[in-house]
């Protein structure tokens, strides 16, 4: 299970927590502007723009879980178990495999109505990476400072869906997802008047009580409405700090503790939380274990060249001594 969300302040920022009960050996990426991309069943990208994110490498490629292009477009893959329903390829359509879409759209969009347009022409083949890295099951969100879509390849065929929230879980399909908000509707940041009862003395012994009924669990349908409602009301100040600072709390909101997810014998923990600010494209990420943020920044490298550069996570705690 994962959330993605969106939040802006002065600069605009996009991010993830992944939530899973192991690890891929993640790295932060960049991929500059001529690193060739190859496509399985499209033509190669040998020039694109470049893009920073979370990723797996594997045999040299950047298989991306979450990323943030240099003009701003970012794009996450979520879980999405049972629903997704990868297509054979179609002739004079674009053929793309779920782990090229992200380079495939990062690497030649700026905006999410430029995207809109380009989905119309979109199949998501049935096309694994390898043997060892087969078809996973994924969901995307889309976004860019104004809005956000998401792209849902089902039974069905592409659904592609405005997504007025600016924010992703798993399953089950979105359209049920912000359905699901309907029931929220009285939830709120005030405190409650009494409307359960003329007969009864309700007393507002509490701070937050308006919020009651807010679900606190971490089933995919729960985080989907706890991190709308908070990430639909926070406030920040407009520095980078107090900006990125929300944006972490936002997605801590509903992150997942060791010991509270069973999955078989193991359990679901939130291994990375990130947070780029697209407009600079700084990368942040904290780790399981390591609370302290850490950053990669897109333009430190050679946005020119043609290798990636790949940053392995800090995963250990970072304790600052202060005696
Ligand atoms: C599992 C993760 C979602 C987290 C989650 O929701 N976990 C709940 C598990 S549970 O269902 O609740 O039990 C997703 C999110 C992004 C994915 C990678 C995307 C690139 C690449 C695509 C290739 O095709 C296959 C390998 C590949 C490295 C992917 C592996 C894996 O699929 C990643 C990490």
């Amino acid at each position: 299970m994962c959330t993605a969300t969106n939040y802006t302040a002065k600069d605009h920022y996009f991010g993830r927590n992944l939530d899973l009960e192991f690890s891929y050996h993640e790295a932060v990426t960049i991929t500059p502007r001529n690193f060739p991309f190859p496509f399985r069943k499209a033509a190669d990208l040998t020039t694109h723009y470049a893009m920073v994110g979370m990723t797996t490498v594997a045999d040299g490629y950047p298989l991306y879980y979450d990323a943030t292009n240099e003009k701003g477009l970012s794009m996450a893959g979520l879980n999405f178990p049972e629903n997704a329903d990868y297509k054979a390829e179609v002739a004079g359509m674009d053929n793309i495999s779920p782990f090229e879409f992200i380079p495939w759209i990062l690497g030649q969009f700026e905006t999410v109505a430029q995207v809109r347009e380009a989905l119309e022409k979109l199949v998501l083949v049935d096309i694994s990476f390898s043997a060892e890295l087969p078809l996973s099951p994924l969901h995307w969100i889309i976004s860019d400072r104004e809005e956000s879509l998401t792209v849902e390849s089902v039974k069905d065929g592409l659904k592609v869906y405005d997504n007025p929230v600016g924010l992703l879980t798993n399953n089950p399909t979105f359209d049920i997802q912000l359905f699901n908000l309907n029931n929220y509707a009285s939830v709120s940041t005030a405190q409650p008047e009494n409307r359960f009862s003329k007969k009864l003395q309700l007393d507002t012994y509490s701070r937050g009580l308006g919020a009651v009924g807010l679900p606190g669990d971490l089933s995919s349908m729960s985080r989907f409405v706890k991190a709308v409602f908070t990430a639909e009301n926070s406030l920040s100040g407009e520095s980078e700090s107090e900006a990125v600072s929300q944006f972490f709390h936002i997605l801590g909101s509903v992150e997942q503790q060791r010991g509270c997810v069973e999955v078989g014998d193991r359990y679901e923990i939130t291994i990375y939380s990130s947070c780029c600010n697209t407009d600079t494209g700084i990368y942040y990420y904290r780790t399981y274990e390591n609370s302290q943020l850490t950053a990669v920044d897109l333009h430190k490298v050679d946005l020119d060249g043609d290798s990636l550069s790949t940053y392995p996570l800090v995963t250990g705690q970072q304790v600052r001594e202060q005696n």
